[in-house]
């Protein structure tokens, strides 16, 4: 019946990792995909990273573009504050099924939502139908096409506010070097550039934090 990778993904956790527990979760997804079977969660490296701007800007609304298998979710979520929220999108059904199983395992859904169904309509649903004011924090994890319409968009809904830390996975590889032209130079956003490498391997990849100036 694991007949997807993210379907072996969930049933190496479920098999592996302590339920409750959302750190064992992180390392069991991150031991099974440099062991087994290679998958696009950011991964430890890039994880730390991703632990230290969230520990620092002490979020409380947070927003997240690309579920995939909930591992990012469940890695924001072991961080978040009592009464912090993640609001996390992904539009492929199977891979919310998968994580949607992951967060409750990790015992964090009480923080996690998920939201199915695509950006470009969730995003505009946000203040009215999930009583969002603006956003701490956004995590930008999904296809790299969208990375640019979707920070647009976001300006547009006035999600975002001053201080809003907007944090984009892979901005080297796959790689969104229109977003990046964008939040770098249009004079809204103050961009920090953190090099990594691309998950479970040695290929360079990096993060680009852009604060909104509001
Ligand atoms: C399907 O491509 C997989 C792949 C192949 C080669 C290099 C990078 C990636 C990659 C890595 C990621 O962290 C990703 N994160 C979110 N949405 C992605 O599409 C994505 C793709
Ligand atoms: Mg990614």
């Amino acid at each position: 019946m694991n007949h997807t990778k993210e379907q072996r993904v969930l049933q190496y956790v479920l098999d592996n990792a302590t339920r409750g527990d959302p750190q064992s979760v992180v390392d069991s997804i991150d031991n099974y995909c440099n062991k087994e079977e290679w998958a696009m969660n950011v991964g430890d490296q890039k994880g730390l990273i991703l632990d230290n701007i969230v520990n620092e800007s002490n979020p409380c609304v947070l927003l997240e573009l690309g579920t995939y298998c909930g591992y990012s979710a469940v890695r924001i979520a072991r961080l978040l504050k009592p009464g912090a929220h993640l609001y996390t999108v992904e539009f492929n059904p199977a891979f919310a099924a998968v994580a949607k199983q992951m967060i409750e395992f990790a015992g964090v859904q009480d923080k996690v939502q998920i939201l199915e169904g695509n950006t470009q309509d969730i995003i505009p649903q946000l203040k009215k139908k999930y009583e969002v004011d603006t956003l701490d924090f956004v995590f930008i994890d999904h296809w790299k096409d969208k990375y640019l319409e979707d920070t647009k968009l976001l300006e547009k809904c006035n999600l975002l506010r001053k201080g809003t830390v907007v944090l984009a996975d892979n901005v080297i590889v796959p790689g969104a070097p229109d977003f990046l032209e964008y939040v770098r130079t249009c004079g809204r956003y103050d961009c920090t550039n953190y090099p990594s490498f691309l998950e479970y391997m040695d290929e360079k990849d990096a993060l680009e934090k852009a604060i909104f100036r509001g």
